[in-house]
């Protein structure tokens, strides 16, 4: 038997009883819910990672809805205790769900939610950043200064690589991967080889007229191509950034072979899931090419490291902030939060998971209707017509 969960209770009284399993940023998200007769339980444990026993003690006997994170199992055993509590609304607080066996949430029937848009532009913005610091060698420079080693200026000193001219590549040109691609482009004139399953049609249209006006200007025009293969983007990209979602096409996307093609003073940035590249591959590839740089914002064996990553000059780490602005993270409690409250009332789904606005303007009260539920259409779960 799991000891019990210390928990902050918000609405005492509340006819619903929602479960967050832990303290999300800002107070919006929890007056959406309070407002609307719930009964608002967030977990004040002080582990990071709760496991599927402390959200089972969470749950108990009655539980019309849980908020959960990208770092818990949910699949069988949260999900029959979830519906044998009555309850039939989950959502992440994220917009990638590879945590959640979405299969085992249809077979009880419960609505999973999660939070795409809200992040697209924070998260292009980190990779945008790891990707300038890579190529300019922010963090060795400022370890340098830190210990007291600068001693005048030099001709070699931290010398990096000029970005203007050069290739971005993007795989996973999705809603971030679009985003990213956009500022490297339009901020360092960078010229965009991508690889998706679809045509980012829209990303192509906004490079191509960008280039017009370069070219009326009397610049280099930028240029794009849709590669054939994600091979085509290695072998040409001078910096690569991964947006693909995690799911089996993924895994190990990046592996030995495909660092191999890579040019030798590439830079390849991963702000998507850490398992879309084979780190121990990784560890063995930035040994052998010092010259080959990376930002990594997630990591394989979340939150650990594979051996030798913390140790290479050539890697810059963070701990998957890429979505951590302030609008961004109170945007996603209130997206979430807004998942579980539309299902436990019966609201239909938005139509459009790419234009979530209208759910995070604080001065209008948001759509009746559940931001995003991924296996809305398994459920049967109606449109919404707004
Ligand atoms: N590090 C972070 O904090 C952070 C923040 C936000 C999102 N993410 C991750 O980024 C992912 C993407 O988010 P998004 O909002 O851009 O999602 P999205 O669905 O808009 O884009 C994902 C893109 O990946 C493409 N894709 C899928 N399988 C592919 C494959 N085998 N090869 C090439 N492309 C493939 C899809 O076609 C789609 O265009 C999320 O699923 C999440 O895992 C991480
Ligand atoms: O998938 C996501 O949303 C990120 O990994 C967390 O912000």
């Amino acid at each position: 038997m799991a000891k019990p969960v210390s928990i902050e209770v918000w609405n005492p009284s509340g006819k619903y009883r929602v479960i967050s399993t832990k303290a999300m940023p800002g107070t919006r998200w929890i007056r959406l819910l309070t407002d609307q007769d719930c009964r608002v339980e967030i977990c004040t444990s002080k582990k990071t990672i709760l496991s599927v026993e402390d959200i089972l003690a969470l749950i108990g006997e009655k539980c019309d809805g849980v908020i959960g994170q990208l770092t818990e199992d949910w699949g069988e055993a949260l999900f029959s205790a979830l519906s044998r509590a009555g309850g039939k609304a989950f959502s992440n607080m994220a917009v990638g769900y590879n945590n959640v066996d979405v299969n085992a949430a249809n077979k009880y029937g419960v609505a999973v939610g999660n939070t795409p848009g809200v992040l697209t532009e924070t998260t292009a913005e980190l990779a945008a950043s790891l990707s300038v610091a890579a190529s300019r060698r922010i963090v060795e420079a400022d370890e340098f200064m830190r210990a007291g080693l600068y001693d005048g200026w030099l001709p070699h000193l931290f010398v990096g690589n000029l970005l203007k001219g050069q290739t971005v590549g993007v795989i996973g040109a999705g809603r971030i991967g679009s985003a990213y691609a956009r500022m490297m482009i339009e901020g360092f004139k960078m010229n965009l080889i991508y690889y998706d399953l679809y045509q980012a049609t829209r990303l192509e249209k906004f490079v191509t007229a960008y280039g017009e006006f370069l070219k009326a200007n009397g610049e280099q025009p930028v240029t794009w191509k849709r590669a054939g293969s994600m091979e085509e983007v290695l072998r040409e990209g001078d910096v690569i950034s991964l947006h693909p979602i995690l799911d089996k096409t993924t895994y190990h996307l990046i592996n030995k072979e495909r660092l191999s093609i890579m040019k030798k003073e590439a830079i390849l940035v991963n702000c998507s899931r850490g398992p879309v590249v084979d780190e121990v591959a990784l560890v063995e590839h930035l040994k052998e090419n010092p010259m080959f740089r990376v930002g990594l914002d997630v990591f394989e064996d979340e939150p650990y490291m594979k051996p030798g990553l913390a140790d290479m000059k050539n890697a810059i780490v963070v701990p998957h902030i890429a979505s951590a602005s302030k609008w961004t993270r109170e945007g996603m409690a209130t997206l979430a939060a807004l998942n579980v409250l539309g299902k436990i009332k019966g609201y239909p789904v938005w139509s459009n998971p790419n234009n979530v606005e209208p759910f995070l303007n604080e001065n209008s009260p948001p759509p009746a209707a559940c931001p995003s539920i991924v296996n809305a259409k398994n459920l049967g779960l109606t449109a919404s017509k707004l």
